[in-house]
């Protein structure tokens, strides 16, 4: 089901997808590893350079990130979670004539906030919302194939903003249907193409959002 809506529109959702059990580990851990300061400014966002630079690029991109591989001791429910996305992705690589003939490997995962406005220390604007601005994952033929993310969001209500806002698109970029927002919920999984055919963007996010996004890579490209 997931590669059929995939193939239709470009991305798929599966709801529930650990159980709350894991999925309330996974967003605990989440919690943790942003409040004891383990997330950092990404590289876009200017991570190794000066302030100024620091916010403009933080006006990109207003997240912090930590990349795990799961195995950390304080990362066991993530561990959970990249298994069983391993899992799924073989299944739809399967069901994917494009997909068929490729060897598919996965990054380490990105566990990621956007403080919202909770946060005086927020990137992207000393304590007012985050987002991030319009971009496809792989514009470049940088090897992304799919992107997966997953949501702990719990109590998410459309107030606290930060829906991820995809532009379904043929190959080129060029739209073909209405944007479609995806609220970033408690134990969600979403996969989409990388490239070209999934514009999207984080909209302002007011309230704490946390995610982990993991890329599927060809080895080839
Ligand atoms: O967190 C999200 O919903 C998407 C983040 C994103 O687009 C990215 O990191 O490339
Ligand atoms: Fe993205």
């Amino acid at each position: 089901q997931l590669a059929e809506s995939l193939k239709k529109q470009g991305y798929g959702i599966i709801d529930g997808f650990m159980g709350v059990d894991v999925a309330e580990r996974i967003r605990e851990e989440l919690l943790h590893m942003h409040h004891v300061g383990e997330m950092k400014l990404s590289e876009l966002a200017g991570g190794r350079t000066g302030d100024n630079l620091r916010y403009s690029m933080a006006e990109v991109r207003g997240d912090v990130v930590r990349f795990v591989n799961g195995t950390e001791k304080d990362c066991q429910g993530i561990g959970i979670l990249r298994d069983l996305s391993d899992q799924v992705i073989i299944r739809v690589q399967e069901k994917l004539p494009e997909l068929a003939g490729e060897v598919i490997q996965r990054g380490n995962l990105m566990c990621t906030c956007y403080p919202g406005g909770a946060s005086k220390a927020a990137p992207c604007g000393r304590g007012g919302p985050c987002r991030y601005v319009l971009h496809c994952d792989n514009p470049d033929k940088n090897g992304r194939r799919l992107t997966a993310l997953y949501y702990v969001n719990k109590g998410w209500v459309p107030e606290h903003g930060g829906q991820l806002r995809i532009y379904p698109s043929d190959e080129t970029g060029r739209a073909v249907g209405d944007a479609v927002d995806v609220d970033p919920l408690f134990d969600r999984f979403l996969l989409f193409f990388s490239d070209k055919r999934c514009p999207h963007e984080v909209m302002d996010a007011r309230a704490p959002r946390y995610a982990i996004t993991t890329w599927y890579y060809s080895a080839e490209e």
